[in-house]
């Protein structure tokens, strides 16, 4: 199966929330065809249903591609809706937890399926995904899976599912890590006296415009700080704040990381 499947045969889209809408945006923005999708969700958003997608339609008869991105916490009746079509499209799911043999005790062992973790930059291109197949899933099956993902950023393939979780905690859930510190950056500087829009411009600009270099710049992350740090100056003074073992970011975010994985896990059960 190809792409070109996808566009002659139809795509699903199960559950259109944040993060099937971010990506129904990139594949749209990259020329899928709006008539070739199908989106099945409970209460559509107004921008869903200007896209000129198929919205809460009859389904197609053969569908190349299904994917799933409700909450893990509504799946049990979500797959109830897909066990209609049984085991000829590939699936494909983004849900948090869930694990593959979840979804082949509900559509039937002989599914092809593919778990991937994306992550809401994909509604710019700019997403990265993680996928790894079920015992099913031909490499025909996941380059499919790729090329599609493909189409809103990076894919990586994982060696095997247990490192979902822990992926789960640091590229799908990441992007909120990001947008808080932009939230933390502005109110600090609102704390030394900037007005809150010219706090927040500025913490917006400084994460984005760091985040571009970062995905520019040939030198490591590491080289990139030093850069910054001019010796006895005010980078040094905030980092030795940021950097400290025992209260810094390290141990903050590996309790934050440890936090999401940990949530996987309990919502795979
Ligand atoms: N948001 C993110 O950044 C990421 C999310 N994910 C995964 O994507 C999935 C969706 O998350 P997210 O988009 O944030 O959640 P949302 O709640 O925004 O989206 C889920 C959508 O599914 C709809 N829905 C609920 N029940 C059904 C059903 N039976 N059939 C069809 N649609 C249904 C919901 O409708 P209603 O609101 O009316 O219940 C909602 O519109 C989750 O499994 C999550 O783990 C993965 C990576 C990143
Ligand atoms: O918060 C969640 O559970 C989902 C999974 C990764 C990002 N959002």
């Amino acid at each position: 199966m190809t792409l070109q499947d996808v566009t002659t045969r139809g795509l699903v889209l199960l559950g259109c929330g944040k993060m099937g809408s971010a990506m129904l945006e990139g594949w749209l923005a990259r020329g899928v065809p709006s008539d070739k999708v199908w989106v099945i969700d409970p209460n559509p958003s107004d921008w869903v249903k200007s896209t000129g997608v198929h919205v809460n339609a009859a389904l197609p008869r053969d569908p190349a591609i299904v994917l799933i991105a409700v909450k893990p916490q509504m799946m049990g009746a979500a797959l109830t809706s897909l066990q209609a079509l049984g085991a000829g499209p590939l699936y494909l799911t983004v849900a948090a937890g869930t694990t593959i043999a979840t979804y082949e005790a509900a559509l039937g062992a002989g599914i092809r399926l593919v778990r991937a973790m994306p992550n809401t930059p994909a509604a710019v291109g700019r997403g990265i995904t993680a996928i790894i197949g079920n015992a099913h899933a031909s490499p025909a099956d996941l380059d499919l899976a790729e090329a599609l993902l493909s189409a809103v950023g990076q894919v990586v393939r994982l060696d095997h599912e247990g490192q979902m979780d822990a992926v789960t905690a640091v590229s799908g859930s990441g992007p909120a890590y990001v947008f808080h510190l932009i939230e933390a950056l502005a109110a600090a500087g609102e704390s030394e006296g900037l007005p809150a829009d010219l706090a927040m411009r500025l913490a917006r600009a400084t994460v984005t415009g760091a985040g571009e270099l970062a995905r520019l710049a040939p030198e490591s992350a590491a080289q990139l700080r030093i850069n910054v740090t001019s010796p006895g100056g005010t980078t040094a003074a905030a980092l030795a704040v940021l950097m400290d073992p025992d209260s810094g970011f390290p141990p903050l975010l590996r309790r934050a990381v440890k936090a999401a994985a940990d949530r996987g896990r309990e919502l795979g059960k």
